[in-house]
């Protein structure tokens, strides 16, 4: 049977329930289902979706692998979308009996319809899935504990950066990024897209925003001692982060290539970090004070007379995209802002982009125990204190052991740095005002603290 005609409604009230839905602030229009590949026949069946969603202006694509029943077994029942007559359709990613054919056909390198499965090595297909419940922009399938296949909720045609990059890192040696195993790719737009990538389950992993934070916490525990004397202390960990960092951003120059940006892309890109300010300033005014700063720091960017070496970058680096398993640190998720156009997020950058971005992360777990600042209890000024100190504690161990590892020295380019951060600060406002408004106090914190620190050069001027 297929859905095409009927599936639309259900999907439309579905639809903003979901996690990984980006367009939850604007009213639905109309969803239409643009390609419709039957997998696996029969009841179970699985029938691979993709659906356009109208909202205003935007037309934006999604994936939705859908699993039909005429009886639902109890554990199925959160994962419903509704009914056509007596099926039941439901997200089939919850489902394991339906998604081991994706491991079977990528094992196989098969083509189904417009979509293609392929792989790299032998995979085991004896596998059932489980649906990460670290669900973030997108839905990641743990098949036993080998593999982790993250579907890609939004589509965009184009080779997705992160399979891109895995698959150039992977090819450079890289032991700095989970082996790549296989991807699901169709063609959109006359495009290749790509809908899904397989790699290694790092079962031993830990993210790196959970280390930090108990870190933080045990720092916050012992507040009459500093950071360097309690048993959590994190620096060594950061340090080797950094170092971790610096030879990927060395392998990626060496996959994809160096270019120096003229001092007219200098220009045009502290134009747009100024556009960015104006914009976040008219939707969170708490930031207009700060707003003649960083345009300063912006203006300094602009006026460097040094040409700067670009490369690709991971692009939205922080420390919930880092795991540390038993052989070191491990980067994921090279997909870059989600915001982005794909476009945008290929363009080479300055890899201090990266370093700017885990430097803020550092800030963010350092306060993201205070609420709206203060402390959840103790002395809030000794523990504001002590978050500043574990701050620039692991900040500095980070830069430190990216130097070392051969990276770019952040000490020696505060100006590029300051406005990285501060854009990057930015962003962070209107990603809080619009997600968590509750954590805006994080990013506006750090911008009155680093506005209020002098600008690099500032005493020689
Ligand atoms: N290879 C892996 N091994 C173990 N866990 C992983 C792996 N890749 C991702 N994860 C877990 O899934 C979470 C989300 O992964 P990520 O690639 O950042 O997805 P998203 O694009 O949805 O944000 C990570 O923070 C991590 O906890
Ligand atoms: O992980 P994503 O690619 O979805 O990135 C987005 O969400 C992040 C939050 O989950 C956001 O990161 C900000 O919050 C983090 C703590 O939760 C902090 O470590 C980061 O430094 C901070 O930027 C990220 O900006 C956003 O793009």
């Amino acid at each position: 049977m297929r859905l095409s005609e009927r599936l639309d409604d259900l999907i439309a009230d579905w639809l903003p329930r979901q996690r990984w839905f980006a367009g939850k602030d604007r009213d639905i229009d109309d969803v239409s289902v643009v390609i419709e590949t039957e997998l696996v026949e029969g009841d179970p069946a699985l029938h691979h979706v993709v659906i356009a969603v109208r909202q205003g202006e935007q037309v934006d694509r999604y994936q939705v692998p859908v699993g039909l029943r005429r009886e639902l077994p109890g554990r199925l029942e959160y994962a419903e979308i509704g009914q056509i007559d007596d099926v039941h359709v439901y997200d089939a990613v919850h489902d394991p009996e339906l998604t081991r054919v994706f491991l079977e056909k990528m094992a196989d390198c098969a083509d189904a319809g417009p979509l293609a499965f392929r792989s790299i090595g032998t995979l085991d297909t004896d596998l059932d899935s489980l649906a990460s419940p670290a669900e973030q922009s997108n839905t990641s399938l743990i098949y036993g504990d080998l593999y982790i296949c993250k579907l890609f909720r939004r589509l965009t045609p184009g080779i997705n950066p992160d399979l891109e990059l895995s698959r150039g890192l992977v090819g450079a040696g890289s032991k700095h990024v989970p082996a790549l195993y296989g991807w699901i790719s169709c063609q959109l737009d006359g495009t290749v897209c790509t809908l899904a990538m397989m790699t290694e389950f790092l079962r031993s992993g830990t993210d790196g925003w959970q280390l930090a934070g108990t870190s933080v916490r045990d720092l916050y525990a012992e507040a009459d001692l500093h950071a360097d004397e309690v048993g959590g202390d994190f620096a060594s960990e950061s340090e080797r982060l950094g170092a971790a960092t610096a030879e990927v951003h060395r392998d990626l120059a060496a996959a994809f290539g160096t270019g120096v940006m003229s001092s007219s892309d200098v220009t045009a890109l502290a134009r747009q970090m100024k556009t960015r300010l104006t914009e976040a300033c008219s939707t969170v005014p708490q930031l207009v004070p700060y707003a003649g700063r960083l345009n300063d720091a912006f203006e300094a960017f602009a006026e460097l007379d040094e040409p700067l070496m670009v490369q690709r970058v991971h692009g939205d680096y922080h420390l919930g995209q880092v795991m540390r398993t038993e052989t070191g640190w491990m980067l994921l998720d090279f997909e870059g802002e989600p915001a982005k156009s794909l476009e945008e997020r290929r363009q080479p950058a300055h890899p201090l982009r990266d370093v700017a971005g885990m430097l803020r992360s550092y800030d963010y777990a350092a306060r993201h125990l205070l609420v709206n600042g203060k402390a959840v209890s103790g002395n809030p000024d000794q523990l504001e204190f002590r978050a500043h100190e574990w701050a620039e504690r692991n900040r500095s161990a980070f830069c430190r052991g990216y130097a070392e590892a051969g990276g770019v020295d952040p000490a020696a380019h505060e100006e590029i740095i300051r406005a990285f951060e501060f854009d990057k600060a930015v962003y962070e406002v209107m990603y809080e005002a619009r997600n968590r408004p509750s954590w805006l106090h994080i990013p506006l914190g750090s911008i009155a603290a680093l506005s209020a620190s002098p600008a690099p050069g500032s005493a020689a001027r």
